[in-house]
C-alpha cells in the first residue's frame, strides 16, 4: 500500500532559511528541514514532499494539485498576511493543513497577527523554530489515523 503523502509547502524567502535574519529564524536551511521531514516521516510510515516558491500564484497551483493529499503542512511567509487567493486555494482543496511559522509572529510588527489562513486550519504552530514542521507533520499524521 502507498503511504499518505504530506507536503510541506514554504513560501517566499523561506530558500533563505539560515542565512535569513538568523536571531529571528535561526541557522537551519531549509535542506535541514526537508532532512529531517524526511526523517521523521519514515518513523510515522508517511512520505513527505516539499515545495517552495517565492510566487503567490506557484503556492496556488502547488496547493491545488494536493487535492486528495493526507496533509499539508504550510509555512507561507509573508502571504500568510495578504493572500485571498492561497486561503481560497485551501477551502478548496479540502486538505488538512497545519500553519506554521518559525518565529514568533505575535511578538512582532502588528501586521503580522493577522493571517488569512488561520481559521481554516487544523492547527497552527508559531514561534517553535524549525522544530514547528516536525510538530506538524506528527499532527497530520496522527490525524490520518483517526
Ligand atoms: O516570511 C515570514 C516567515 C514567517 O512565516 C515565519 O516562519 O516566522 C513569519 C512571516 O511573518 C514572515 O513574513
Amino acid at each position: 500500500m502507498t503511504r499518505p503523502t504530506i507536503a510541506v509547502l514554504n513560501g517566499p524567502n523561506l530558500n533563505l532559511l539560515g542565512t535569513r535574519e538568523p536571531e529571528l529564524y535561526g541557522a537551519a536551511t531549509l535542506s535541514d528541514i526537508q532532512a529531517r521531514c524526511e526523517q521523521v516521516a519514515a518513523g510515522l510510515d508517511v512520505q513527505v514532499e516539499l515545495f517552495q516558491s517565492n510566487h503567490e500564484g506557484a503556492l496556488v497551483d502547488e496547493i491545488q494539485r494536493r487535492r486528495g493529499d493526507a496533509g499539508i503542512v504550510l509555512n507561507a511567509g509573508a502571504y500568510t498576511h495578504t493572500s485571498v487567493a492561497i486561503r481560497d486555494a485551501l477551502a478548496a482543496v479540502q486538505v488538512p493543513f497545519v500553519e506554521v511559522h518559525v518565529s514568533n509572529v505575535f511578538a512582532r510588527e502588528d501586521f503580522r497577527h493577522h493571517s488569512y489562513l488561520s481559521d481554516l486550519a487544523a492547527g497552527v504552530i508559531v514561534g517553535c523554530g524549525v522544530d514547528g514542521y516536525e510538530f506538524a507533520l506528527r499532527r497530520l499524521a496522527a490525524l490520518t489515523r483517526v
